[in-house]
């Protein structure tokens, strides 16, 4: 189990010494009578680990890729492409091979030339993933994509070099599958894109990197159950808790997630969205702030330390004493770099990962400390369900609807627009 600590005294002591003891205590509360109502009608993204039978088509996709294509690009933005790229982040250490997968989540011209220029047609499969099945990045990605792999595979082979992720019903992405003949996997209409990596949006991309589905669901519903076992003590009920109260009580709303560990960039990046897309509207909101350890020290540390005190800080710690090369003795001793001298680059990484949290605590700043014992697809999907609870029932405190995005639309119709307008 990921656990959270808040240095030397547990969260409500510390609570207390910031004179927040009796809010915390009651935001607390109402964070567990949240939870406790959800377990007789869990929520999808909930859902999710228990599932097995979507399984079997995942597998049918990564059967019929095996050995047949070197690259997969994987169209998607959002919810639909940050949740793969964090989970498949973890098969970077791996020795799975298999084909590259490659992730432009951005819409951008240069990169969609240098992948066409770089990659060939006839070895290269595009797994298009949209809940709406609407979004014209993704859209507008694979029409493109289509007419370059038209250039290298003859028109009855076309079908099999695509697959696609959306939600039933008539959308444009289906409509086009369709006509294709590929493989479409349904996305599950009652879980939101940003919530979605459990579900085939992040478990196909998985799967087709080596790692293990069912690890990463085992691992999230170890989470859920023991929330749900525990709701007065859980940790993601003790994080919304606390998120909520800081930002009620002392106007802190930017929450900064920083793992010290290379691996876990994507999943910043995935918490992000799922932060600030869930939590900010009705004018309320929290912003999530990425950072990664020890790079950041160097970068944004006397930021936290020194400037205003207006963050909360969840620092993620990795296995790492003992690991990674050595620094070896005698030029070590020789450079005057005693406190060196032997230790492993994790063990490094280890002692600055304890420093930062000490040095901000020294500085009254709220700090929690996650630790996982281990980086493979069970920690992973534990933290994933960890943040996916946190943030529901945040916005429960909050008094908002996670689940919507109302004000992302008004952009999408405004560039459809200026799109028809031009020339
Ligand atoms: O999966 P879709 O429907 O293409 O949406 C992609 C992303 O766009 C958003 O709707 C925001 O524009 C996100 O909530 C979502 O994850």
């Amino acid at each position: 189990m990921i656990r959270s600590s808040y240095g030397e005294k547990a969260l409500p002591a510390v609570m207390d010494d910031h004179g927040l003891s009796d809010a915390f205590t009651h935001n607390r509360q109402r964070a567990a009578d949240g939870l406790t109502a959800m377990e007789h009608s869990l929520p999808g993204f909930a859902r999710q680990c228990g599932r097995m039978d979507d399984l079997p088509d995942m597998e049918t996709v990564r059967d019929r890729l095996a050995g047949t294509f070197d690259d997969i690009l994987v169209f998607g933005t959002g919810g639909s492409s940050l949740g793969g790229q964090a989970a498949t982040a973890l098969a970077r250490y791996g020795d799975a091979g298999g084909p590259r997968l490659h992730f432009p989540d951005s819409l951008d011209p240069y990169e969609m030339d240098r992948l066409f220029s770089s990659l060939t047609p006839q070895k290269t499969h595009i797994l298009a993933i949209s809940k709406s099945g609407g979004t014209a990045e993704t859209l507008a990605q694979l029409l493109t994509a289509r007419a370059w792999i038209d250039t290298g595979v003859p028109l009855e082979k076309i079908g099999r070099h695509f697959t696609f992720i959306t939600e039933p019903g008539d959308r444009p992405l289906r409509r086009y599958g369709e006509g294709l003949g590929c493989m479409i996997i349904d996305h599950p209409s009652d879980v939101g894109g940003r919530f979605s990596v459990l579900t085939a949006v992040g478990m196909v991309p998985a799967m087709l990197s080596g790692l293990s589905v069912t690890g990463f669901r085992d691992g999230a519903r170890a989470v859920l159950d023991d929330a749900l076992a525990n709701p007065g003590s859980a940790a993601p009920v003790e994080g919304a808790a606390l998120a909520y109260t800081l930002a009620a009580e002392r106007n802190i709303g930017t929450v900064v997630l920083m793992p010290y560990a290379d691996v876990l960039r994507a999943f910043t990046r995935w918490h992000g969205q799922l932060w600030a897309e869930s939590l900010g509207k009705d004018g309320l909101g929290s912003t999530p702030v990425r950072a990664i350890g020890p790079v950041d020290q160097h970068s944004q540390l006397q930021l936290y330390v020194d400037g205003p005190d207006d963050k909360f800080y969840t620092l993620i710690g990795v296995p790492g004493h003992g690991r990674g090369p050595a620094v070896p003795h005698a030029p070590a001793l020789d450079n005057g770099l005693d406190y060196m001298a032997g230790k492993t680059i994790g063990d490094i990484v280890a002692c600055q990962t304890r420093a930062t949290a000490e040095t901000l605590r020294k500085r009254g700043r709220i700090v929690r400390m996650m630790t996982m014992e281990a980086m493979d697809e069970r920690w992973l999907g534990g933290l994933f369900m960890h943040f996916m609870l946190e943030t529901v029932l945040t916005a429960h405190l909050m008094g908002i609807n996670a689940y919507d995005q109302p004000g992302v639309e008004d952009s999408k119709v405004l560039t459809r627009r200026y799109l028809c307008e031009l020339e």
